[in-house]
This record gives C-alpha cells, sequence and structure tokens, in this order.
C-alpha cells in the first residue's frame, strides 16, 4: 500500500498547545529567581562571621537550607521537561471508516480484577460490559477477565453478564447510548423518549443485580446456577486463592455460535474466564503475572493485533475510544512507531474539593501532554491500548510496516474445549520458567509499578507513544478517597517510581541515547518523586522552628533581597502545577 501523503490525508493531527511563549518566559523568569535565592544562600554562609554560639547550630542550618535549595532548583528543572513543549492530538474516525472500516484489526480487552471484597462483582461486570459494547464489530472484539482472586462468585457474576450482554448490546447500539457502563448510565439517566425499551432493559439489570448482590452478600453461588454451568466444576481442586489450577472459560465464542448471539441474532464479542494457576511456591507477579498470562492465552483464541488494559474499576466512557486509537496505529505516515495510546485516568468519584488532590489534575492536564511533546506519555497500566507486538518485546524498526490485514492463524479446527484446554497451559505456573517473561517479553516483573517501567522499556526499544485525552474522558474510574488509601497509593506509586531509578531500565542511565533527553528527564522528575519528601520535610519544619527562636533564615525583603518572590511559592512544586495548568 502506498504510504505517502499524497495519497492520504492524515488520521490524526498534532496541535501544539497554546500560550507555549508566556510560559516559557515565566519558567525562565522563575530559574532567575531561584539562581538569586542561590547566590543569596551562598553569599551569606562565605559573608557571615559567625560567633561560637551560633555556629553551634547556625552554620549547620545554613547548608542545610542550601542544600535544600539546590535539590529545589534541580527536581524543577527536571519537571520543567514536561511543561515545556505541549502537545494535543486529535483524531479523525470518519477517515478512518472510510479507508478501513472493512479492515479493521481484532482487538484484545483485557480487564483485571483481584479481590472480591475491595472490587465487587457488580462493578466488574459493568466494567466488563461497558467495553464489550464499543462501538466495533463484534466478531473483531474479544475481552477476557483476568481473575487473580480465583472467585466463584466473580465467575457466576460473568456468567450472569454474559447472558445480560445479550441485551445489553443490542440495547446500547439501537440507541446509541452513552455511557455504556449499565450502572453508569442508568445513574446518569434523566429524560429520555426510550422509556419503554428502558424500563424492560433496567428490569432485566435489576434481577441480575439482585442475584450477583445475595451470592455476594451469601458468599455462595446458587445451587441453580452451579448445575447449569459445566465452568464451576473447575473449582472443586480449589484449596485457596494462592493455590490453585488454572480456571479458564470460554463464555462466548463464535464455536459456540448457538450461545453466542445476541437477541437480535448478532454474534457477541468473545468472553473469556481466566484465573491463571497460582501455587505458593512460585511468585506470581501481581498484575504484570496476570497480564503477561492473559497476552498468552489470548494469543491462541483471538490473537488480537491490539490491546486494551483496563483495571477492573475502570469502565469505559466512550463507545468510539477503539476507533479513536486506532487513528494512531494505522496512521499511514506515523502510524508505525506507536506502540501504544494511554488515556488519562479520569475519576467519576472525585469530590469538589478533592481534598487529596486524587483527580491528578495537573498530570493528566498538563504533565502527559508535555510528555507526548517529548516522544510520548508513560503507560499508567489503564486505558492504555497497546500493539502486541511492542508489548510482547519486539524492538522498532524504520522498514517495520505494521500489516493490519488479518491473517488468521488461529488454528479453525480445534473444539472450544480443546482450546480451552491447551489455553490452560499457557496460564501454569510453570510456563514462564527459563523463559523471557516479566523481562524481555511482557510486562516487567519485580517492580510496584510494573506499567510505568514496562512503557520505559517499550520506549527504549524505540518505539514512541500517544496521549489521547478529549473533553469527554474515554474512561472512567474510581479514586481513592480516604487518606489511607490515599497514602498506600502514593506510596506504592513514589516506591515505584523510585525503584526504576536503580533497575536495569533506568531513565538516568538505560534510556540514555534511546529515548529523547527531555523525556529522560521528565521520568527522572516522576523517579524521584520520593526522595523529593527529604527536602520538603527539611524545609517546611526546619524555618518555622528557627523563627520560633527568632533566628531569621530568609532574607529581609525590602533591604537584602532584590526581587519580592514568595519563596515558598517558588518551591512548591503543586503551586507550579496549577499556574502551569493555567498557562497551558
Ligand atoms: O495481584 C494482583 C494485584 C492487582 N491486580 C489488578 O491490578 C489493577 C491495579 O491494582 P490497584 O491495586 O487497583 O492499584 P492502583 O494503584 O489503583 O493502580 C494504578 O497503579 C498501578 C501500578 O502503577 C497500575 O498497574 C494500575 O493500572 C493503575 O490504575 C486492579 O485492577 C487489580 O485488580 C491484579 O490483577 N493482580
Ligand atoms: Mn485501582
Amino acid at each position: 500500500m502506498d504510504r505517502g501523503r499524497g495519497v492520504y490525508s492524515p488520521l490524526f493531527e498534532t496541535k501544539k498547545g497554546r500560550g507555549r511563549l508566556i510560559y516559557r518566559l515565566f519558567s525562565i523568569s522563575l530559574f532567575t529567581a531561584i539562581s538569586f535565592i542561590w547566590l543569596y544562600r551562598f553569599n551569606h554562609i562565605i559573608t557571615t562571621n559567625y560567633t561560637q554560639q551560633e555556629e553551634d547550630g547556625g552554620k549547620l542550618v545554613w547548608f542545610g537550607m542550601l542544600a535544600a535549595e539546590l535539590w529545589f532548583g534541580f527536581y524543577w528543572f527536571l519537571t520543567q521537561a514536561f511543561r515545556w513543549n505541549l502537545v494535543f492530538r486529535q483524531p479523525f474516525k470518519d477517515r478512518l471508516s472510510q479507508r478501513y472500516e472493512h479492515m479493521l484489526p481484532e482487538v484484545d480487552i483485557f480487564v483485571c480484577t483481584a479481590d472480591p471484597e475491595i472490587e465487587p462483582p457488580m462493578m466488574v461486570i459493568n466494567t466488563v460490559l461497558s467495553v464489550m459494547a464499543f462501538d466495533y464489530p463484534s466478531e473483531k472484539l474479544s475481552v477476557y477477565l483476568s481473575d487473580d482472586g480465583g472467585s466463584e462468585i466473580t465467575f457466576y457474576a460473568l456468567l450472569e453478564a454474559a447472558t445480560f450482554a445479550k441485551h445489553w448490546l443490542p440495547f446500547c447500539k439501537r440507541f446509541k447510548v452513552e455511557p455504556r457502563s449499565p450502572a453508569a448510565y442508568f445513574n446518569g439517566i434523566k429524560d429520555t423518549n426510550i422509556a419503554n425499551e428502558l424500563v424492560a432493559i433496567k428490569k432485566l439489570y435489576n434481577e441480575m443485580e439482585k442475584r450477583i448482590e445475595d451470592a455476594t452478600k451469601l458468599k455462595r453461588v446458587p445451587q441453580e446456577a452451579r448445575l447449569k454451568h459445566k465452568g464451576f466444576s473447575q473449582w472443586d481442586s480449589y484449596s485457596s486463592k494462592r493455590d490453585h489450577d488454572t480456571i479458564l472459560q470460554i463464555l462466548l465464542h463464535k464455536k459456540d455460535h448457538d450461545n453466542s448471539k445476541d437477541v437480535h441474532g448478532f454474534m457477541l464479542p468473545t468472553l473469556v474466564y481466566l484465573a491463571r494457576e497460582k501455587r505458593p511456591q512460585y511468585h506470581h507477579n501481581y498484575k504484570a503475572g496476570a497480564m503477561n498470562s492473559l497476552l498468552r492465552v489470548s494469543s491462541i483464541i483471538s490473537n488480537g493485533k491490539v490491546i486494551l488494559n483496563v483495571d477492573c474499576d475502570m469502565y469505559s466512557n466512550n463507545s468510539e475510544s477503539i476507533r479513536d486509537s486506532l487513528c494512531y496505529f494505522m496512521d499511514e505516515e506515523k502510524g508505525h512507531e506507536i506502540a501504544f495510546v494511554q488515556s488519562p485516568q479520569a475519576f467519576e468519584n472525585v469530590t469538589k474539593n478533592d481534598l487529596y488532590a486524587s483527580a491528578l489534575l495537573a498530570i493528566a492536564e498538563v504533565e502527559f501532554h508535555g510528555a507526548d511533546g517529548c516522544g510520548g506519555p508513560l503507560y499508567i497500566g489503564t486505558g492504555c491500548f497497546h500493539k502486541r507486538e511492542s508489548l510482547c518485546g519486539m524492538k522498532f524498526s524504520d522498514e517495520y510496516r505494521h500489516n493490519w490485514k488479518s491473517e488468521d492463524n488461529l488454528s479453525t479446527e480445534e473444539t472450544l474445549h480443546e482450546l480451552e484446554e491447551k489455553s490452560k497451559g499457557l496460564a501454569s505456573c510453570s510456563y514462564e520458567e527459563n523463559t523471557q517473561w516479566g523481562k524481555e517479553m511482557g510486562l516487567k516483573y519485580g517492580c510496584p509499578v510494573e506499567d510505568v517501567i514496562t512503557g520505559l522499556s517499550i520506549q527504549s526499544n524505540g518505539w514512541k507513544s500517544v496521549y489521547y485525552n478529549p473533553a469527554r474522558k474515554a474512561f472512567l474510574g474510581v479514586a481513592p478517597t480516604s487518606l489511607l488509601q490515599v497514602l498506600i497509593q502514593h506510596k506504592r506509586w513514589s516506591e515505584g517510581d523510585f525503584q526504576i531509578l536503580f533497575s536495569k531500565y533506568s531513565p538516568a542511565w538505560y534510556a540514555f541515547g534511546k529515548i529523547n533527553l527531555s523525556l529522560q528527564m521528565g521520568y527522572c522528575a516522576y523517579c524521584l518523586w520520593a526522595p523529593n519528601c527529604l527536602a520538603t520535610l527539611f524545609y517546611s519544619i526546619i524555618p518555622s522552628l528557627y523563627l520560633l527562636k527568632g533566628i531569621p533564615l530568609f532574607p529581609k525583603v525590602t533591604k537584602q533581597f532584590p526581587l519580592n518572590i514568595d519563596r515558598n511559592m517558588l518551591f512548591c512544586p503543586r503551586e507550579l502545577n496549577s499556574v502551569g495548568k493555567n498557562i497551558a
């Protein structure tokens, strides 16, 4: 196929952020101010004649202040990488449909869940239903639920969802429903002219909800359901969440066409339940382990060329997101170099005051656009579309061109049962022994933020990524709401990012020469988030204590210090975030 721009108009455009010049001037002025602070501190240390009494603590504290200010200045400098050059993307779905509607690729969707108590089965299946109902040819869509909790209740809920999907998907498509998570849709509905149909579908949903909630409360699957579906027998050999065989059930599949059609006789997406094998003597590697099992299992069931990964608490809020992301992947000129398309983590439960800044606004609305301008955003684990090849470890080469034509190398002879049995082997604990899985292939092991380190290694393999952040968010999730939850999450993220700095894939050295210097700097800023707390603690505690003792550590604004700048504002990254956001 001819890839020249002369032949095709692009499938997406990239625009530079407005107000760049103003931001850059602002940033330079800030740097000048920071330099003055350094100068003042140096000057004071060199020129002051300390008396013995002052030397006991006074000199030391000035050195401490200097160290903190040098650190803040350096850290601030790193953060500028993701503020300097913001870009905004716009896909053209109509062009995609015109050119490629008949050769759209297969897409595999991985939904991860791990604990039926923290992640209620009703929430999980709402996410599953929302992604099954994407505006995309159903025969090209496969949805996999990975259940690291190995819970019978979650399996039961998924069975119920498979039945409900037979009504829900045609309903969504007929009335162009948005969003397609039933719970979110029913919650947000106001006036409607489809009253009868709505009442009918809502009734089905409520009945299903009641059955699932009852089973969740009783922690027991109804006997009737158990007898009806052979899948439950797989729990016969189950000893605990940490010790069981692979449980795999293909619930909907074109090979089982009579059971896999909706109420109007159209084929539904493939739907698979997977609880990979767990044994106490094998490390399960958390979500990374689950994702790698999914990568292998899906490769023989559907082998989608594009993979979407969502956490179970993050439903699809826009039924066209697959098409959006394909505009990036399938663009004739630039598509071949793009490995993943990341959507922001947006949340539906943030309160107005957002006390703990759970909305991550500075990251989503500023920094990731800046990262995109440096070669691509980080992979943040959910709401991300990947090319299977790059996720599986393939290195980018300039000659590489993706063949989007479906070359179906999946076995057509096998029965569904044979396919299930074969797939189970791929999700066994021992499968990865002496292989590159978790190292060079798939998601990386050994890091609490498996997503960030995996994204970095993909970018170091030569690939680019894209950040797509439209006004209507592609996915909506649940943000932590209590202080404890926020602290746990931030501890994990900051620890994980810090670990990356010293890992094999450190952005400081491994990535050198492989990714843009500015992208490297941006990664380093995230990786240094944890140690930043030391300087912050020092800076926020010591000056106040010294003030109480009557010893000033800052110049008097009018006399010695030439600029009237609030120093706390200078060194407070959050303030900068909001300034940056306003300017962007
Ligand atoms: O052994 C495990 C542990 C977790 N999960 C799933 O992984 C996802 C993320 O875990 P969670 O505990 O919710 O972590 P968060 O801090 O909310 O997750 C963010 O941060 C993680 C690490 O950076 C990313 O993997 C996530 O995608 C991102 O949403 C959830 O769907 C879990 O069900 C598993 O499948 N298996
Ligand atoms: Mn989560």
